[in-house]
């Protein structure tokens, strides 16, 4: 009996990068859009009168649906629609949360436009622009974390059995190369003509929709490769029939649980930090929030060259639980750094890249190990419950520390405000909080290595087997 193996487009090597490119270009635009105002908080305090506390409030109103429940049915709508489909919806999502964002902090709005009067009438003391700009960032926060699970889960789809852990570092390398492409553009796309922190939020915007198209083009590949594996047709997109009782799974696997654990702690003193990192910076330097900015790109950048390479390195040799732990470390030392070591530009330029061989460490090693952990039809809502456990530190984090700050540095917000020279922010207490996370994630990294060395989940263990 003869038997033909047909081709699938997944097996050109051309077919699956190009479909890698496309799907990281909506990320590279969204993750731009994310931080386009985290080098902007001296700014946005002069010209709109976003204190720390709000500046905190606005980088955690992000998670603030998704926390609410949003990640979980956007998991179940992936599990149940496939990837075509929530990848279009979460793009439209981010593009339509930008949209209410550049209105709420533009001229216009802020001058009495429409809503105004509304936003200005409850919570008086956070300005109403900061409340419609977090209104606009929760929408987007819906689009661009349902718009991360789909995209890993995607990559799972076309690169299993092959370089699937270098195709999520190199995904996430396209993604950082964003946040360094948004702290060079921003300060200075903010200060073309007169100061202005809706110019960089408008452009970034426009770019979303680029995001949106290119993910568009991914759709036509991905309904080719569904027509030749037969899945499509069989029911819908998923092979086999998720059900939403199979959660319950994912709550009550220990190591599944660990991982996001460690998830939570680890990215709970990234992300946060990289809201605050220039106004630290500038606040210990004595420097410009640009020179600031200038500084802290090269973190993404660090973590850009490096998580495709350990990609690649977990892909042949593993060690994936071994390079969470180190992760853990290097970030516990940068942090520990920022908070007791007096800085100078060596030693910040140090610290930034510490930071950026932890990041690069750690996702590279995270994302791969969930497959290890959980069958394939679970996968989005795996991801899904991973972020939305992470998505409560993330939007916690931003505020504790904008809180911190105002609370152990009394008089000094007022002072900015009023342009006194030299007020500067204490960052001390802020940095010793990001360091106690390193330590919580050292210490579940530990308890995550032992777990996988007696049950034999295989996180040590490389993708591709011989
Ligand atoms: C892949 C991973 N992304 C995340 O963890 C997101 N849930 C959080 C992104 C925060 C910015 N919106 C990563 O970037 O390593």
């Amino acid at each position: 009996m003869t038997e033909t193996i047909q081709r699938k487009i997944n097996d050109s090597a051309f077919a699956r990068w190009t479909a890698l490119v496309l799907i990281a270009s909506t990320m590279f635009f969204g993750y731009m859009f994310v931080d386009v105002l985290s080098p902007l908080k001296n700014l946005l305090e002069t010209s709109r009168g976003w204190n720390s506390t709000v500046f905190g409030l606005y980088g955690g109103s992000e998670f603030i649906l998704n926390v609410c429940g949003f990640l979980i049915v956007a998991g179940i709508i992936l599990d149940k629609m496939g990837v075509r489909f929530t990848g279009l919806l979460s793009a439209s999502l981010m593009v339509a949360g930008a949209a209410v964002k550049t209105y709420g902090i533009s001229e216009y709005f802020c001058q009495g436009g429409f809503g105004f009067e509304f936003f200005s009438s409850f919570l008086t003391d956070i300005p109403a622009s900061a409340k419609l700009a977090c209104l606009g960032f929760m929408i987007f926060g819906c689009g661009t974390e349902m718009a991360g699970i789909t995209v890993s889960k995607a990559i799972v789809k076309w690169f299993t059995g092959k370089e699937m852990a270098l195709a999520m570092g190199l995904e996430m390398a396209i993604a950082r190369l964003g946040v360094f492409a948004v702290f060079s553009l921003s300060p200075w796309v903010a200060e073309l003509g007169s100061p202005s922190v809706v110019r960089p939020v408008a452009v970034v915007g426009v770019l979303l929709c680029i995001g949106l198209l290119t993910f568009l083009v991914f759709t036509v590949m991905d309904r080719k490769l569904d027509r030749q594996t037969g899945a499509a047709a069989a029911a819908g997109e998923p092979e086999e029939q998720f059900k939403v009782s199979d959660l319950r799974r994912l709550f009550t696997s220990g190591t599944f649980l660990t991982v996001a654990a460690l998830c939570v702690l680890y990215y709970s003193a990234i992300f946060p930090f990289q809201r605050f990192a220039t106004d630290m910076l500038q606040s210990n330097l004595g420097i410009t929030a640009k020179q600031a900015s200038d500084i802290f790109r090269w973190f993404p950048i660090g973590a850009m060259v490096l998580t495709p390479l350990l990609g690649s390195y977990l892909d042949h040799r593993g060690k994936g639980a071994t390079m969470l732990l180190l992760g853990a470390i290097l970030m516990t030392a940068c942090h520990l750094i920022f908070a007791l070591v007096p800085l100078t530009p060596l030693i910040a330029y140090s610290a930034i890249i510490l930071l950026g061989i932890s990041f690069s460490l750690v996702p590279a090693a995270l994302w791969p190990s969930v497959p290890k952990l959980i069958e394939n039809r679970l996968l989005g809502s795996a991801y899904a419950v991973i972020f939305w456990i992470q998505n409560i530190g993330l939007m916690a984090f931003p505020i504790i520390i904008g809180w911190s700050l105002n609370v152990s540095n009394p008089g000094v917000a007022e002072q900015i405000k009023e342009g006194v020279e030299g007020a500067a922010y204490n960052y001390t207490v802020p940095m010793l909080i990001f360091s106690c996370l390193g330590i919580a994630a050292f210490l579940l990294g530990l308890w995550l290595k032992a777990q996988d060395r007696s049950k034999g989940y295989g996180l040590e263990l490389p993708n591709i087997k011989k």
